[in-house]
């Protein structure tokens, strides 16, 4: 029988960018493929191409870079149906691991031992009816939400999902970020403290540091 394999965009080490385990050193696994197509997207690189890798071999990679943190991102990553065995390898080894995905695919396959950083789509991302809504009640406290930001509409469509999902009780942390380049980022934040909610304001630290360049 065949190894498991995937097709990979980039395996890379760098600081962790955005979410709970921001600015730890962090290995990261882009899987290749999207179905979605949010127009803001900074991993359109990651749509097409890729490497098709065994399990095997991306462990060992992931190994060599000798940091406790993984992040597998993409792309979607759940739309290859071997990111499940990927991710339940990476608990297996040791690693603490998290899972960036878009909210449109099923995620209650996923290993307990992961920390899904589930991003809820909004409107105008353009992608908002992607939204499988029957992800929410599989949410912990182990597990994120993130709401990506392009306008004082979506912050207020973001906060009234917040309320009707009762987010910030279900998932550990409830993340707002402004889609970069779009949003004034003080905007938000001033949003953010006026709206009282518990949710985390939060920038992605590695464009702050490296700009929007792939590889970071
Ligand atoms: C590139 S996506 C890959 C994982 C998955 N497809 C998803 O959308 O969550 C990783 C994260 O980057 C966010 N992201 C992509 N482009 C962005 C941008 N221009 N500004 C802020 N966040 C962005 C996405 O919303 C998502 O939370
Ligand atoms: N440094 C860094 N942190 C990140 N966290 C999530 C990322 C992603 O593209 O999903 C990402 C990324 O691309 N780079
Ligand atoms: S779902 Fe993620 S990878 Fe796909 S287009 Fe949207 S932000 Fe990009
Ligand atoms: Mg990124």
């Amino acid at each position: 029988m065949a190894k498991p394999n995937l097709k990979i965009t980039e395996i890379f080490h760098s600081l962790q960018g955005e979410a709970r385990a921001i600015g730890l050193p962090t290995v990261f696994v882009r899987l290749t493929g999207c179905p979605l197509r949010c127009h803001y997207c900074d991993s359109a690189y990651a749509f097409h191409g890729g490497e098709r890798r065994d399990l095997d071999e991306i462990l060992a990679e992931v190994a060599s870079y000798k940091a406790r943190n993984v992040c597998v991102t993409g792309g979607e990553p759940l739309a290859q149906a071997n990111c499940i065995p990927l991710l339940a390898a990476l608990c297996d080894a040791g690693f603490e691991v998290s899972l960036e995905t878009s909210g449109a695919l099923d995620i209650s396959a996923v290993d307990a031992r992961v920390s899904r950083v589930l991003d809820l789509k909004t409107p105008a991302s353009g992608e908002c009816h992607r939204n499988l809504w029957d992800n929410i009640p599989h949410l912990t406290a182990h597990d994120q939400v993130k709401f990506v930001i392009c306008d004082k509409d979506d912050f207020d469509w973001a906060c009234f999902k917040v309320s009707e999902h009762d987010l910030c009780a279900r998932a550990g942390d409830v993340l707002f970020s402004p889609s970069f380049g779009q949003v004034n980022p003080t905007d938000l934040a001033n949003w953010v403290i006026e709206s009282g909610l518990p949710v985390r304001f939060q920038l992605q630290l590695h464009k702050l540091l490296w700009g929007d360049e792939p590889g970071h």
